[in-house]
């Protein structure tokens, strides 16, 4: 899931085993976990008490055959054994109670923990995780733990409690008929540890090695599934094939042989151990036959056989929950792993005591900041230094992948710089409290998300205390008031519902809402008309000139119309500024900026069927 420091792979190799660290997640409702697998062994020990009984009954009924009638203690035994039979339902009622209550403790602290840390990351780690991935992760390893809790565990333990009371048992009535009916559980076990990978020639073979890998070929399926089906559309325009998704076809390859290998590595001793688990019959009828001419009292000997007939039955069952256990326990260990891969994650430092903007002012200042994304070689900015006075606002223009969405994400501290440092009002933004920072920074993205929420709450998620009259003027500020009209229940309409679907430019308009309704002192405005058609766009510039009145403004566009008006533009390119000055500066600089307004002019200029000549 993410690069861990050296740190935490040292924390990590001295943790304890993953299992543990689950039950950890569990908090003071650890010990209803282990309260549950005492019940449930207990129960284990009860399941077999009736079976004990119905020996005692059989015995009585041998020692006076044919006079039937004589056997007096029979319906004391079966008393008894309908006693320990209600008895065993009950402690295992109590038993899962234990364990549920335990269980979904533990996948609600796990998500709980998982979402709390999430909050505390560098914002820029969500370019790097998609959402998909981070929900797959929470809610799947959650949900994955939780069933393991609530019944695999206790039946784990019952599993495991019954080979013991077999093995009393087999000593208390004829250890030589037991022995013979321990053998095929022998056998399964030792089938059941070779699938789990013991006995493997390399620590890849473990099952939880598999259970890991079986897991992220089956993410990479996932979202190279997800890619295939958005890119749909193109693959249909262009007239390509699936095969044009190598990816996907790839990711459903591997995931193919990874499975197809486990499966022929489980293929033998599976088989071994489903015939071994089924024949306790086939071993204990021949040993009992050989066994028959030695037995001084043939009735006591045949009351010993029935009993382990009956036995043996529940030799079956017990031998599949302790195989699903085990297959269960790997996935929580590989669940509790995965989890931690989000918690292990660096938080974004918070700031120091001192912080707070002294000054109160707005001003931004870039002091020769570098950075570079995580697992990157190369930084996206090097060296980078301006300042905006409070109040006036710098355009970031340039070729694309140049670095002006990385500067811009610097402000509100999506990343920390590596070098250098970020003011806002005269004080480093590391030092500056999270909430006031974010407070003062208004941020519209060149994708607008809005939820599937009506429009008046995707509005006031900038100011959730804003009222109604302050949503509809925001609203009406960013040119909204013809996207409104349009809508069949206005402001409280659901977009994303029942075929309400607003187009890019009128996402962005929304978002402009947003951030007018939010009043925050400075705005970045990263490509925020980038989806504008024409018609939109003079909408956008309002909205946008209504936004940004009296604000510090940071502002990347590629339409250089909008940008003609900055006090200042700097030309970013390969991750540094090249050129500054205001628009008039620069076009009389003959330089990089120049060029491009100059052909910005011809695009805009151009007709279809003609040049730009032609049209002006
Ligand atoms: N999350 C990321 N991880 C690693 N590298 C990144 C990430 N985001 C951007 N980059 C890289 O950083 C460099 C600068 O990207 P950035 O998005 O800042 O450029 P830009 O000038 O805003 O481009 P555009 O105009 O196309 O939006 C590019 O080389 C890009 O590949």
């Amino acid at each position: 899931m993410t690069e861990q420091s050296p740190e935490n792979k040292k924390s990590k190799r001295k943790a304890p085993h993953p299992l543990f660290r689950l039950l950890d997640f569990a908090g003071p409702y650890k010990i209803l976990t282990v309260v549950g697998c005492a019940l449930s062994g207990l129960h284990s020990l009860l399941a077999v008490m009736p079976l004990v009984c119905v020996w005692f009954i059989m015995s009585q009924f041998v020692a006076v055959a044919p006079q039937w009638s004589e056997a007096s203690g029979a319906a004391f035994y079966a008393w008894l054994a309908v006693g320990f039979a209600v008895a065993g339902v009950v402690v295992y009622f109590a038993a899962l109670m234990c364990t549920h209550i335990a269980a979904f403790r533990t996948g609600n602290n796990m998500r709980k923990a998982a979402t709390h840390h999430l909050s505390k990351v560098p914002l820029g780690y969500y370019d790097e995780h998609s959402t998909g991935e981070l929900r797959r992760v929470i809610d799947g390893c959650a949900g994955q733990t939780e069933s393991v809790l609530a019944h695999k565990f206790p039946d784990f333990v019952g599993a495991l409690i019954t080979p013991v009371v077999f093995v009393v048992v087999m000593f208390i009535f004829d250890w030589a008929m037991g022995l013979a009916c321990l053998v095929p559980i022998a056998v399964s076990f030792a089938c059941i540890w070779r699938m789990m990978g013991g006995g493997g020639s390399d620590e890849n073979s473990s099952y939880l090695t598999f259970v890991s890998n079986y897991q992220q070929a089956l993410n990479r399926m996932n979202a190279a599934a997800t890619e295939y089906v958005r890119g749909m559309p193109v693959v249909k325009v262009f007239q390509q094939t699936v095969d044009s998704f190598n990816a996907f076809k790839e990711a459903i390859l591997q995931y193919r042989d990874m499975a197809h290998g486990y499966s022929k590595l489980c293929e033998k001793p599976q088989v071994v151990q489903i015939v071994a688990i089924n024949s306790t019959f086939a071993v204990l009828v021949p040993a009992s036959i050989l066994l028959a001419g030695a037995a001084g009292d043939f009735a006591s000997f045949f009351t010993d056989f029935l009993f382990y007939v009956v036995f043996s039955a529940v030799t079956t069952s017990m031998m599949t929950k302790i195989l699903y256990a085990s297959e269960a326990a790997a996935m929580a260990q590989d669940a509790v792993m995965r989890i931690e891969g989000i918690l292990f994650t660096p938080e974004m430092p918070c700031c120091s005591a001192k912080g707070g903007r002294a000054s109160g002012t707005c001003d931004i200042v870039f002091e020769g900041v570098s950075f570079t994304y995580p697992g990157a070689d190369a930084p996206a900015v090097k060296n980078v230094s301006f300042a905006i006075p409070e109040g006036e606002t710098m355009a970031l223009v340039g070729p694309s992948g140049g670095g002006k969405s990385t500067i811009a994400s610097l402000v509100p501290r999506f990343w920390d710089v590596d070098e250098g440092r970020v003011l806002v009002g005269g004080v480093d933004v590391r030092d500056v409290p999270r909430s006031e920072l974010m407070d003062s920074v208004s941020f519209v993205f060149q994708n607008t998300r809005l939820f599937k929420r009506s429009l008046i709450d995707n509005i006031r998620f900038a100011r959730p205390s804003a009222t109604r009259a302050e949503v509809e003027a925001a609203a009406h500020a960013a040119q909204c008031d013809d996207i409104i009209a349009k809508l069949p229940e206005g402001l409280d309409t659901v977009v994303g519902a029942k075929g309400v679907y607003l187009s890019g430019g009128e996402c962005q308009r929304i978002a402009l809402a947003r951030a007018i309704l939010k009043d925050a002192p400075i705005v970045v405005l990263d490509e925020a008309t980038a989806f504008a058609d024409p018609e939109n766009e003079a909408l956008i510039q309002r909205a946008l000139a209504r936004l940004t009145h009296g604000k510090t403004v940071l502002m990347i566009a590629h339409r250089l119309s909008t940008v003609v008006g900055a006090d200042r533009i700097c030309v970013v390119e390969n991750g540094a500024i090249s050129e500054s000055g205001s628009h008039g500066d620069l076009v009389e600089s003959k330089g990089v900026y120049r060029r491009m307004w100059e052909d910005y002019q011809k695009s805009v200029s151009w007709r279809i069927g003609g040049g730009a000549n032609d049209a002006a």
